[in-house]
């Protein structure tokens, strides 16, 4: 403990200087209630000394046996246990201002914590409640106490009047007790106690208030070191970030609106709750619940962390801590306490991090929207996007992907009609970008982009989408299919029962961009995700099918190719019935079998496609490369 000579009236303990308030009265007042308001509002760290007891005993020290004995009697704890258990919480906490909630107990208490802590009060509160009320409250209590029975009961309210009401009275002598009558209801008790703490705001020394949350038992979090080599930095971002998200979040939603991402609008308004909730927890002062809750996170499916973002976000409008960007400019300290936060918390995730890469926070948020909301998001997730994710551009630019840019359309030897892509395509629920033309526009070899669609494939419990797009090559499409359907008008091909059979049969050249849209994503999955698919298709069509054109194919998705989030899988079709794949332009493989292309061509244009919009989109598109309008 190590504690020196301290002057009384400089109120120096563990190093600094502090405030205390000693909170008083009888066993079901409603100390502990109200301790923990106050903890919410105005940033005192709640020291109960019941609570440290209690924790003793758990904890299978020495004095532990002891302790239960004396508590089950009803009677108090000797004087040195307790103050050493408080001294020792004030000095480990990064806090100054302290609720030291049953204690003193007695004259005992009282004086032994003057001579060791030598600190004087700022003042007492006292909750002041009849016996009855305070009795029937503990017998609904419900907290599984040893000493919330009748029998206890009656002893703890007979040593409240013999021995601590002395103690009130002593400090009532010094003009030194806030009486409160906590018969009232909770928040009308609260109503009084509030205008007692109003000068001990929030704004008061902000900086300890916020470093105090690291106080408590942080459980695994101390298995890390805290001088991890990036913590500064991750702690920065996801503060800049987090800090971002909360400040324009409102202001670019309209933007985000306005460009009919649908998709990166939800999950926008999804991040940006969580970041408040998030935020706010960070700024609310030390309470050993919220370190458990925070610590709940961790489960993938945590019922209770939704529960408490629930709550949270219900509570959110009385926020006025909720500015975090004034706060950034304010208070440095909250900058230290998320690096700090980072460390500790998220120090472990590091790993995992770098081996995976990243994902970006694009990737989260289309996560984010396609899963119940927050049940699916670990730290690991926030933590991920939050360090790398620069939010800002993505926010202002959740269009620009550079690894998908096409060509633009310079002088074009291929008569394009006005129904399809005249450049680049944004696909509408991510706000990807394809290019119109994937060679050079002047090639009359050139596929034409003629639909989009994304299908959403499950993989490490997330849903993933993998973008595609349809390209064709305009000139064979009117040669081969013009004479059949020149006559039928476009409104009426895309129900036309033999179109998609013949668009299929004919070999035309045709191309399936995948882009891959997760961190994370294997080649195995998507050769198994293809393979299945695949296989029903082939069965379907033709049951005498060779069934080694599957197995070849599935042969090229080697597992050591990488495919990070933003890699092109290319499905190419040529007119001698080969499949070719291609990953990012380089080709893995081609497999000779004019079955295997119609299945996969099937899974986009064929029964059952991926997305039916696309299918119909498809049909409009082609009608258009025939000539017709
Ligand atoms: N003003 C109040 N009105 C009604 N019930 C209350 C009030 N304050 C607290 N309680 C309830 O009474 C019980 C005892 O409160 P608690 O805060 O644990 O008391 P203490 O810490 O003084 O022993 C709890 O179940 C609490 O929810
Ligand atoms: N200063 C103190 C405070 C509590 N204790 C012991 C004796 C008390 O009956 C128990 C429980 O105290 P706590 O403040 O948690 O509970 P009540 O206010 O009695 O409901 O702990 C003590 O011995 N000395």
């Amino acid at each position: 403990m190590g504690s020196t000579v301290k002057d009384i009236n400089e109120n120096m303990l563990g190093g600094k200087k502090v405030a205390i308030v000693f909170v008083l009265g009888g066993p079901g007042s409603g100390k502990g209630t109200q301790c923990s308001n106050i903890v919410e509002h105005f940033g005192f760290t709640h020291l109960s000394a019941g609570d440290l007891l209690r924790q003793e005993i758990k904890s299978g020290s020495e004095n532990g046996a002891m302790i239960d004995t004396v508590i089950k009697e009803g009677k108090i704890v000797p004087s040195e246990v307790t103050t050493k258990l408080l001294e020792e919480a004030i000095t480990k906490s990064g806090n100054d201002k302290f609720l030291i909630d049953g204690f003193p107990r007695n004259e005992e208490n009282r004086t032994t914590f003057e001579s060791v802590a030598k600190v004087s009060p700022e003042f007492v509160l006292f909750f002041d409640c009849s016996e009855e009320e305070m009795e029937r409250r503990l017998l609904s209590r419900n907290q599984g106490r040893s000493d919330d029975n009748i029998e206890t009961i009656r002893k703890r309210f007979k040593v409240f009047v013999e021995s601590s009401l002395p103690v009130i009275e002593y400090y009532e002598s010094k003009g030194m007790v806030k009486k409160i009558n906590a018969a009232k209801p909770i928040s009308e008790v609260f109503e009084d106690v509030k205008a007692i703490f109003r000068p001990y705001g929030p704004k008061m020394k902000a900086d300890r208030l916020i470093l105090s949350n690291l106080d408590h038992d942080l459980g695994y979090l101390h298995r890390f070191p805290s001088d991890f080599p990036m913590s500064h930095d991750l702690g920065l971002s996801l503060f800049t970030h987090v800090g971002t998200l909360v400040g324009s979040s409102l202001r670019q939603h309209r933007q985000i609106c306005s460009s009919g991402n649908l998709m990166v609008q939800e999950a926008f308004g999804r991040l940006n709750k969580f970041a408040r909730a998030f935020c706010y927890w960070l700024s609310r002062a030390s309470n050993p619940k919220i370190f458990r809750r925070l610590m709940s996170l961790e489960g993938p499916n945590s019922r209770a962390c939704q529960s408490h973002i629930n709550q949270v976000n219900s509570r959110v409008q009385n926020l006025a801590v909720l500015q975090f960007g004034c706060l950034v400019r304010e208070e440095h300290a909250v900058q230290q306490l998320l690096a700090n936060f980072a460390s500790r918390a998220l120090g472990r995730l590091w790993n995992d991090f770098q081996k995976q890469h990243a994902s970006n926070v694009l990737t989260l948020a289309g996560a984010m929207a396609i899963v119940p909301p927050l049940e699916n998001i670990s730290l690991k997730m926030l933590a991920e996007s939050m360090a790398l994710g620069n939010i800002k551009d993505y926010v202002s630019r959740p269009m620009d992907q550079p690894y998908l840019e096409g060509k633009r359309i310079k002088s074009r030897s291929v008569a394009v009609p006005s129904t399809i892509f005249q450049g680049d395509a944004i696909e509408p629920k991510t706000g990807i970008k394809f290019p119109a033309f994937l060679e050079d526009d002047s090639s009359p070899s050139t596929t034409v982009l003629v639909g989009m669609g994304f299908k959403g494939v499950k993989v490490m419990r997330v849903k993933n989408l993998d973008l595609y797009a349809f390209d064709l090559q305009p000139n064979t499409v009117s040669e081969k299919l013009g004479p059949k359907y020149a006559s039928v008008p476009t409104i009426q091909l895309k129900d036309h029962p033999d179109f998609y059979d013949d668009l299929l049969r004919e070999n035309l050249p045709m191309r399936v961009r995948l882009v891959v849209h997760y961190n994370g994503l294997s080649i195995g999955a998507v050769r198994d995700v293809f393979e299945s698919s695949l296989g029903l298709r082939l069965q379907k069509m033709n049951p005498n099918t060779d069934y080694r054109c599957l197995k070849t194919f599935g042969s090229y998705f080697n597992e050591d190719i990488p495919i990070p989030a933003g890699t092109k899988i290319d499905f190419c079709q040529t007119s001698d019935g080969q499949l070719i794949t291609e990953i990012d332009g380089r080709q893995i493989g081609a497999v000779k079998s004019k079955d295997l292309c119609r299945a996969l061509f099937g899974m986009y244009i064929g029964d059952s496609p991926v997305s039916l919009d696309a299918k119909k989109d498809i049909a409009k598109n082609v009608a258009g490369l025939m000539g017709k309008s």
